[in-house]
């Protein structure tokens, strides 16, 4: 090997869907400041008293159809998509996939490709649009890590992508592709994992990426405005987050009459319990429930060849520049 590797990071995902295994990954997950930032005496009794008791068990539940592929699907897609980009690269620079919380944890994964020799590293969040709440608490584990150390590597980050033309075209084939097989729906739906509305209001530029993103792939779709619009999902806690609803939202299509829409979620690069459960399962009943006849929910770019390709040349532009 050459000496360069690429780290690609994704969130993270319980090792089991249990509850112990759903606790163990909320505590970490959700003990973070960059996540979480109320006061921290107040948010330890809201996460050991409330959160972690009663919702571990019950997200649980949610996990558990998911592994029937065998593990959470958010590792096993990750992990065919960083296959794929290993295949599509060569042998030259070894390419990994290591999660912010959870396993494969981000030191094992750096202390093993430094022990085969690395000595460059390109860390690459799969995070299309940037937030502290995602993109930096990852720069932050990492930052913590070689805090202890004397000798750092040469290191380097994709801080966002949303605004990579290629990255825009992977998603807008792959509406193409669904309309082909399934047909087109009345409205193209955005649904983006939400953030504190708090947190933009200090300064996350969260909201205006995701923005960016949804007027590009609109854009390269040639829809107008009264056919798709953009949402925000996984909201948490009783504070305002960034608006609208994805919730909300599909019940008031099915209202008002729409009656079918195409549903897709540029803010997750793999398919995860926030895009199979709480859309294509939660939302789908939601709209059914008032009145809507087709939710049509198209999959995450995953380890399609586009979403490879995309992230090959990304990394071959970075790492074969010097
Ligand atoms: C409390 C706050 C949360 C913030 C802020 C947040 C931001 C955020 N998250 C993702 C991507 C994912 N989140 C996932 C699950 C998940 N997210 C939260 C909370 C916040 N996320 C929780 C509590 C959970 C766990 C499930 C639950 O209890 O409801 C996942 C899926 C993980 C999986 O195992 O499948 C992803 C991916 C982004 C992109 C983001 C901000 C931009
Ligand atoms: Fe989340
Ligand atoms: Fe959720």
């Amino acid at each position: 090997m050459s000496g360069k590797a690429v780290i690609l990071i994704n969130l993270g995902t319980p090792d089991n869907p249990d509850s112990a295994g759903v606790r163990a990954f909320l505590k970490d997950f959700l003990s973070d400041r960059r996540v979480v930032e109320v006061p921290r005496p107040i948010w330890w009794l809201i996460l050991n008293l409330i959160i972690l008791p009663f919702r571990s068990p019950k997200v649980a539940k949610k996990y558990q159809p998911l592994w029937a592929m065998g593990d959470s699907p958010l590792r096993l897609f990750s992990q065919r998509l960083v296959a794929g980009i290993q295949e599509k690269l060569g042998q030259d620079i070894a390419v990994e996939l290591a999660m912010t919380y959870g396993k494969p944890g981000l030191v094992e994964v750096i202390e093993e490709l430094e022990a085969k020799g690395a000595k460059e590293f390109y860390f690459v969040p799969l995070y299309p649009q940037y937030s502290a709440t995602t993109t930096a608490a990852a720069m932050d584990a990492v930052a913590r890590y070689f805090m202890g150390r004397r000798d750092i590597p040469q290191w380097s980050w994709l801080r966002n992508y949303h605004d990579e033309q290629a990255y825009i075209e992977a998603l807008a084939d792959s509406v193409r592709a669904h309309w082909q097989t399934h047909g087109q729906s009345d409205r193209l739906l955005m649904s983006f994992h939400g953030i504190p509305k708090r947190n933009v209001d200090l300064g996350d530029p969260y909201q205006q990426h995701c923005q960016e993103t949804a007027e590009s792939l609109a854009k390269a779709l040639g829809l107008n405005s009264d056919q798709w619009l953009m949402t925000y999902q996984s909201r948490l806690g009783k504070a305002e987050w960034l608006q609208p609803y994805t919730d909300k939202t599909v019940a008031e299509l099915a209202k008002s009459g729409v009656k079918s829409v195409d549903v897709i979620a540029p803010s997750f690069a793999a398919d995860c319990l926030e895009t199979l459960e709480e859309l294509d399962t939660e939302a789908a009943e939601i709209f059914y429930e008032n009145g809507g006849e087709s939710f049509s929910y198209i999959p995450c770019l995953n380890d399609s060849e586009k979403h490879v390709g995309f992230f090959t040349d990304i990394i071959k532009r970075k790492l074969s520049s010097h």
